[in-house]
């Protein structure tokens, strides 16, 4: 009988699965709106629930919250998608076996499966001895009703420790895992300088949401989702075989509910789920909005932009509200089928055995296990219906982390921008020079051909003592290699001579820090500059990290800085923020640095970096542009007075070659012109205040 019971849950279990996969592969292309929502603006939050429900008194299709949303269309025909579920599996697998090769991955994995059996043991044990319980009752017979009183506090005895903890282990795997997987992203994250390469490619929408809620939804429902799996599978059997035993009739009408039950709510609750995520998508895109007015509040009352910042936020508003009223228009309908089925599951199961109990056959103990049992059974039956909008958002989870994966994974140390370039076969050439397409993803396609136009072939070299910097042939692009910023520039810096980089607005002077960099490395030639550890560069947008002012004054440096804090306070006062620290609160004092301090003052505050890290080369692009002349001139003079330091400036102002040696003008398509800034010139320059 068991291996009758065995088939035919088996049989019902994977014809769940396969309506479940067809209704996920339908929704996904709802849920994966990538062309849709716009880059880096629309945070979409992952809804997965930490864990499903489960509960006998779950029957089938928990009726849809208020978040569950219908999309208005109708729901177009599923298609099963075999290569893309085996994608979906095998990306599953990936994801999950790492952690799981680790000994504490593995030791927390075997005791939660431990407690889970255990757990399962003790619930198919209440079964008996509640039905023992009602029916020594029943019997009006006290001293076996008194007998069962003390069965039942030995099982609650044994069984809470077991479910206590096995839900304590579950959570603690859970938390655990996702720790380990985080720091694993985060390290990936910043290697090869991802971070950069993943905003300049704009390839990856929100990165911070998938490090942050993508991994900790995986975790976490993917655990959730074995344990209900394995225990509803333990369940299905036990209860199975408790049912048939009851009554054969009972258990066969069981799965021909769950069939009916399943279909409608497919019917109607599978509409549901494309709209859910719509839903999703309208309440991300009207939170960001009210965001960006938040982080850019200054300029926006400058512009007096409140009007139309206002009205954006209400049609954002308004599209959302008559999503909203979609759902629950729909919502009622479903329900009006969900109530009556949930209603209808608690008198079916006695229904069907209630003659028997006329009879005196069984006693009310059996009727009320026979109940316990069936919505045991019928919970576990439904197990994909119940839970196929939260597979759904799993499912998106999990594409959502492998794109994500794929676009850092593929980064070559030296090469941020790199991307995997196509390797035609013959026939693929040919196939390519008729159609002009590759037998490829789109994406990819287009990428490569956007970055294929030019070689990503600059050279960085570290120079020795005699070279400050130089550059040999340099020919530099944009990072989608559209447009040529520099021609065969070569020229050579001695040490001790600071350089000037000057020209016409877009002529591309930062580009030409960047690729000193070895951010942007499109082009060709060679670039030779001092070792990493020993240049600093300080960017047009002044940056302030989280943390104290110590904090401030350290960033940017390789190694130990070996600063005492009275040295960081007469630093602080050599660059003309002699009271920054009292005002603050110290240098412990952690404030939200870049809106307190004024933009000159973040730039004072930047210049600390260098006399606290003492790099031999200092590269300032518009470092001063937000400073007085005279503080401008207090700055550069510190630089002068640090031994062993240069530095290279970009930037408009004439005062600066006074500060300089040597002069590289950018001239776009006319090529450049590198000269010495002459005494006189530097005479004129102070005698004007122009040069
Ligand atoms: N990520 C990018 N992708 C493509 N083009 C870019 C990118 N960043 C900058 N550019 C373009 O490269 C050109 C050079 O930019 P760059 O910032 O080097 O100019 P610049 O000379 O420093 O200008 P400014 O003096 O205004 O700061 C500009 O036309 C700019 O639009």
């Amino acid at each position: 009988m068991t291996r009758i019971l065995l088939k035919y849950s088996v049989l019902y279990l994977l014809l769940e699965l396969l309506l479940g996969i067809i209704l996920l592969q339908t929704t996904n292309s709802f849920l994966l709106p990538t062309r849709t929502v716009p880059t880096r603006t629309v945070r979409v939050p992952n809804r997965i629930p930490d864990r499903i429900p489960q509960s006998s008194n779950v029957h089938i299709t928990s009726p849809p919250t208020s978040q569950t949303t219908l999309h208005s269309s109708p729901p177009s025909l599923p298609s099963l998608n075999t290569t893309q579920i085996t994608s979906n599996l095998s990306t599953f697998k990936s994801l999950s076996t790492p952690y799981f090769s680790t000994r504490p991955g593995q030791l927390a994995f075997l005791t939660v499966l431990l407690l889970t059996l255990l757990n399962s043991t003790v619930s198919v044990q209440f079964s008996y001895v509640g039905r023992d319980f009602w029916s020594s009752l029943n019997g009006k017979d006290p001293e076996e009703f008194g007998k069962m009183m003390v069965k039942f506090t030995g099982t609650l005895v044994a069984g809470v420790p077991v479910s206590v903890l096995y839900r304590f282990y579950k959570e603690k795997l859970s938390l655990e895992w996702r720790d380990w997987m985080t720091r694993r992203t985060l390290r990936l994250y910043y290697s090869n300088k991802n971070f950069y390469s993943l905003e300049m490619k704009g390839s990856i929408d929100n990165p911070d949401q998938r490090i942050s809620e993508d991994v900790k939804s995986f975790t976490s429902f993917s655990l959730t989702v074995f344990i209900t799996l394995l225990t509803s599978s333990i369940d299905l059997i036990s209860f199975s075989t408790i049912l048939f035993k009851i009554s054969p009739e009972l258990f066969a009408s069981i799965f021909g509910y769950a069939a009916v039950g399943t279909g409608v709510s497919f019917w109607l609750g599978g509409k549901l789920v494309p709209l859910n995520f719509e839903g999703l998508r309208k309440e991300a895109d009207f939170r960001y909005s009210i965001i960006r007015v938040r982080e850019n509040a200054e300029s926006i009352a400058f512009y007096e932009g409140e009007t139309k910042e206002s009205s954006e936020n209400n049609r954002r508003l308004s599209s959302l509200v008559k999503n909203a009223a979609d759902i629950i228009g729909v919502t009622r309908n479903l329900e009006f089928f969900t109530t009556s089925y949930r209603y209808l599951v608690q008198v079916l199961p006695v229904s069907v055995v209630a003659p028997l109990y006329f009879k005196g056959d069984i006693a009310l103990g059996v009727v009320s296990q026979s109940s316990g049992a069936f919505n045991h059974i019928l919970s576990d039956l439904s197990l994909i219906v119940n839970q196929f909008e939260s597979l759904s958002a799993f499912s998106a989870g999990v594409e959502r982390l492998e794109k994500f994966y794929k676009a850092i994974g593929d980064e070559d140390e030296s090469n941020p921008l790199r991307i995997k370039k196509i390797e035609r076969t013959p026939i693929e050439r040919l196939r390519y020079l008729i159609t002009g397409k590759d037998d490829v993803e789109e994406d990819d396609f287009m990428a490569y051909e956007k970055y294929s136009r030019v070689e990503d072939s600059i050279t960085i070299k570290d120079v020795d003592d005699e070279t400050l910097i130089y550059a040999d042939k340099l020919t530099l692009s944009t990072p989608d290699g559209s447009r040529m910023l520099i021609r065969d520039l070569s020229f050579e810096l001695e040490p001790f001579k600071n350089l000037l980089i000057v020209g016409s607005s877009g002529s591309g002077k930062s580009s030409f820090l960047r690729a000193i960099a070895g951010l942007w490395t499109r082009g060709d030639g060679v670039i030779g500059r001092p070792r990493k550890e020993e240049v600093l560069f300080l960017p047009q947008k002044p940056y302030c990290p989280l943390g104290d002012l110590r904090v401030q004054m350290v960033y940017g440096g390789k190694g130990e800085v070996g600063v005492d804090d009275e040295e960081l306070l007469r630093i602080l006062e050599r660059v003309d923020l002699p009271n920054l620290a009292e005002r603050v609160g110290g240098l412990d004092a952690v404030v939200d640095w870049s809106n307190v301090l004024s933009l000159g003052e973040q730039q004072r505050l930047a210049f600390s970096r260098i006399l606290v890290n003492r790099p031999r080369l200092a590269i300032l692009d518009e470092a001063t542009s937000a400073l007085d002349l005279e503080t401008e001139e207090k700055l550069y003079r510190l630089i002068e007075g640090v031994d062993g330091l240069n530095c290279v400036s970009v930037g408009h102002r004439p005062s600066l070659a006074i500060y300089h040696d040597v002069k590289l003008r950018l001239k776009g398509d006319d090529g450049y012109e590198y000269n010495e800034i002459t005494k006189k010139e530097k005479k004129n320059v102070a005698k004007q205040g122009a040069v």
